[in-house]
């Protein structure tokens, strides 16, 4: 695959969906790509999900999953899983196979050196307010760490969940930490890896996903979305608003996804431009 030298030096914030970290062969091959666009010359940073983990464990405790507009409803005793969940677990393992390749990984959570700082949110259902507990909504981030990381040479692996000024600890979706990241990164792209090929048209009626739309259009389209890919989408929609000159939303599930969808051209899945990027083709892939 040719490496375009346009990416050498760049940032790319890769999140890796709850949902594609199920199998574990697929883990390793996505550990393998990251440390692939290291050596390539790019400066992957990674954050990562665990909706379906957290759910497990909830499950396990006797405890409820409820979500509103693709957010969980998170008690104090939700957020407390949250944490063990995301920090505890998920991230080590993924720092753990990207390790298996050579010294790269240093795992940290969006709390630590205040690199994410949130505010209560609600979730909005029906043009209404809804209250959803420890849910926040990231407001600042100091990237200075992650930066410090990436000058070293290592690749930095993010748990999303932030501190608030209000000294709570707030639970955030992963594709809006991933979106608030690469907007202070001041990333090249970001990357959104999930269980399905990409946004789908009229799912889930039809499985034909639009391949490249630019923010104007997604913004008249996200009133329409459900569940899960609401926040996907309203992630890429906040970054490429923000600068971020390309946010791509891939299939998780295949193998090698994210070497594909970086480097080439037309990479399956969707991708959102700016308005004044070239002009949106919804044509179905
Ligand atoms: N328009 C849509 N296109 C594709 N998937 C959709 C759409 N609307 C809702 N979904 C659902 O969103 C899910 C992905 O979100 P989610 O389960 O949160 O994944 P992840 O763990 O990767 O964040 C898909 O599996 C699908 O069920
Ligand atoms: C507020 C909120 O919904 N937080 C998510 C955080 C994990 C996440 O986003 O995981 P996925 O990317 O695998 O869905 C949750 O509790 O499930």
């Amino acid at each position: 695959m040719p490496w375009p030298a346009k990416l050498l030096g760049r940032t790319v914030v890769v999140k890796f969906g709850g949902n594609a970290m199920v199998d574990p062969a697929l883990h390793r091959t996505f550990a393998q790509d990251v440390v692939e666009l290291w050596q390539a010359g790019l400066r992957p940073v990674v954050v990562h999900g665990g909706g379906p983990q957290i759910s497990a464990l909830l499950d396990r405790l006797g405890l409820e999953s409820r979500f509103e507009a693709g957010l969980r409803v998170t008690t104090p005793e939700t957020m407390d899983v949250v944490r063990m969940v995301l920090t505890g677990r998920v991230q080590r393992e993924l720092v753990g196979a990207i390790n298996a390749h050579g010294p790269f990984a240093v795992g940290l959570s969006g709390e630590d050196a205040h690199t994410m700082t949130a505010v209560r949110r609600p979730a909005w259902v029906e043009g209404r307010a809804v209250d959803i507990g420890l849910v926040g909504d990231v407001v600042a981030v100091d990237a200075g760490v992650i930066g410090s990381l990436l000058e070293q040479g290592r690749i930095p692996v993010v748990s999303p969940v932030a501190r608030g000024e209000d000294g709570q600890v707030y639970n955030v979706n992963a594709d809006l930490a991933a979106s608030a990241l690469a907007v202070a990164l001041g990333a090249d792209r970001l990357v959104v890896m999930t269980d399905v090929e990409g946004l789908y048209a009229d799912w889930p009626h039809s499985t034909e996903v639009i391949g490249r739309l630019t923010a104007g259009e997604l913004d008249v389209l996200l009133p329409g979305l459900a569940s899960g890919m609401l926040p996907k989408m309203e992630g890429c929609l906040r970054a490429v608003r923000a600068g971020v000159p390309k946010a791509q939303v891939i299939d998780g599930r295949t193998p090698h996804a994210l070497l594909r969808g970086v480097f080439t051209e037309n990479a399956p899945g969707t991708t959102v431009v700016p308005d004044d990027g070239p002009a949106g083709d919804r044509t179905a892939r």
